[in-house]
C-alpha cells in the first residue's frame, strides 16, 4: 500500500520543525519519482512553489541527487506562478529563485522546466498556453504547494474560484506586505500583480502535497482544515481532493484543537504499523 493511500483527505502530517517536514517531502517526492520509472517518453510531471517553506524540501530533494538516490533527468516541472512584469533576472523573481534555489543543484533539463513569463506580451494567452501545456502532457503528477497567511495556495488570493485556472491576479494587501521582507522591506517595491495557475488546475493533479511550516500561518491550516470549504481560504479546496497531504510544523499546528492534532497524529501511528506488519509479510513470503 502507498504511503499516502491510507491517509483521509486531506492527510496531516506532523513533525517538529522545518528542516524535519523537508526531509518528511523530499522522500515523500523521492519515492513518487522512483517508483513511477519516469522515462524521456513518461516522465514524471511535478508541479512546484516558490517561498521559504519549500527551501527545506528543495535542500533534501538536492542532497538525494547528490548521493545518487534519484534523478530529476525524466521530471517536467511547472511552477506555480510568477510576478507581472518583475524582469526575469530580478533576484526576486520566481525564475531567479527556482534555479537558485533548486534546479541548478540538480540534473534537470532546462528544457523540462516550465514557469510562467510575467513578462510575456500577451498574459491571457500565457496562462492559457500553461494550462494547454500541463494538460498536453498528461497532467500534473504531483503537485507541491505552499501557502500564504491568508490562506492562499500558488497566488489565488481570498475569494478566488474555487474552479479557477492559471490566470492573472491582483495581489492581496495582505500578501504585498508579508513578501514586502523579500524587496528589502519597501511595500512600493513588490509587484501588485502575478500570474498564477488557478484552484482547479491544482485540484486537477493526481496528487497534491502542501508544505504549512510557523506560526504565521497556523490560522490558515486551522481554516483550511477544521472548516468547511470556502473560497476564503483556497487551501481548503483540498479537501475535495482524493489524494492531498499537507505536511506541517509544531509551530503550524498552534491554532488547532488539540483533538484534531491527536487525531491526525492518531492516524500516523496506525499507518505506520500497518506499513511495518505489511513490510514484515513480505519479507516473510520472500523468506
Ligand atoms: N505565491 C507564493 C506562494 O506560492 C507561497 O506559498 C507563499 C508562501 O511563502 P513562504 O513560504 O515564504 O511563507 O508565498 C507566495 O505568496
Amino acid at each position: 500500500m502507498a504511503l499516502a493511500s491510507a491517509h483521509k483527505a486531506p492527510g496531516l502530517i506532523i513533525r517538529d520543525n522545518p528542516t524535519t517536514v523537508g526531509e518528511y517531502i523530499g522522500e515523500y517526492i523521492a519515492k513518487r519519482i522512483n517508483d513511477f520509472r519516469p522515462t524521456p517518453e513518461r516522465p514524471f510531471v511535478l508541479g512546484l512553489p516558490t517561498g521559504s517553506s519549500p527551501i527545506p524540501t528543495y535542500k533534501h530533494l538536492i542532497r538525494l541527487v547528490k548521493d545518487g538516490k534519484l534523478s530529476f533527468k525524466n521530471v517536467v516541472t511547472f511552477n506555480m506562478d510568477e510576478y507581472v512584469g518583475l524582469p526575469q533576472d530580478h533576484p526576486e523573481s520566481y525564475h531567479t529563485f527556482m534555479f537558485r534555489e533548486f534546479f541548478s543543484h540538480v540534473d534537470i533539463d532546462p528544457e523540462n522546466v516550465n514557469i510562467l513569463d510575467g513578462n510575456a506580451p500577451d498574459l491571457v494567452s500565457e496562462c492559457n498556453e500553461y494550462e494547454a501545456k500541463i494538460q498536453a502532457g498528461g497532467g500534473i503528477e504531483l503537485f507541491l504547494g505552499g501557502i500564504g497567511e491568508d490562506g492562499h495556495i500558488a497566488f489565488n488570493e481570498p475569494g478566488s474560484s474555487l474552479s479557477s485556472r492559471t490566470r492573472i491576479k491582483t495581489l492581496a494587501y495582505d500578501t504585498i506586505l508579508a513578501n514586502a521582507r523579500f524587496f528589502g522591506n519597501d511595500i512600493a517595491a513588490v509587484p501588485r500583480m502575478a500570474l498564477t495557475v488557478g484552484v482547479k488546475t491544482v485540484l486537477d493533479s493526481r496528487e497534491v502535497v502542501v508544505v504549512v511550516t510557523g506560526q504565521r500561518k497556523a490560522l490558515a491550516l486551522s481554516m483550511a482544515i477544521e472548516h468547511g470549504v470556502n473560497h476564503l481560504w483556497t487551501l481548503s479546496a483540498l479537501q475535495t481532493h482524493p489524494w492531498a497531504l499537507i505536511v506541517v510544523d509544531e509551530d503550524a499546528t498552534a491554532e488547532l484543537r488539540v483533538k484534531t492534532v491527536k487525531y491526525f497524529k492518531s492516524i500516523e501511528r496506525v499507518h505506520e504499523e500497518v506499513e511495518a506488519s505489511q513490510e514484515k509479510a513480505r519479507k516473510e513470503r520472500e523468506g
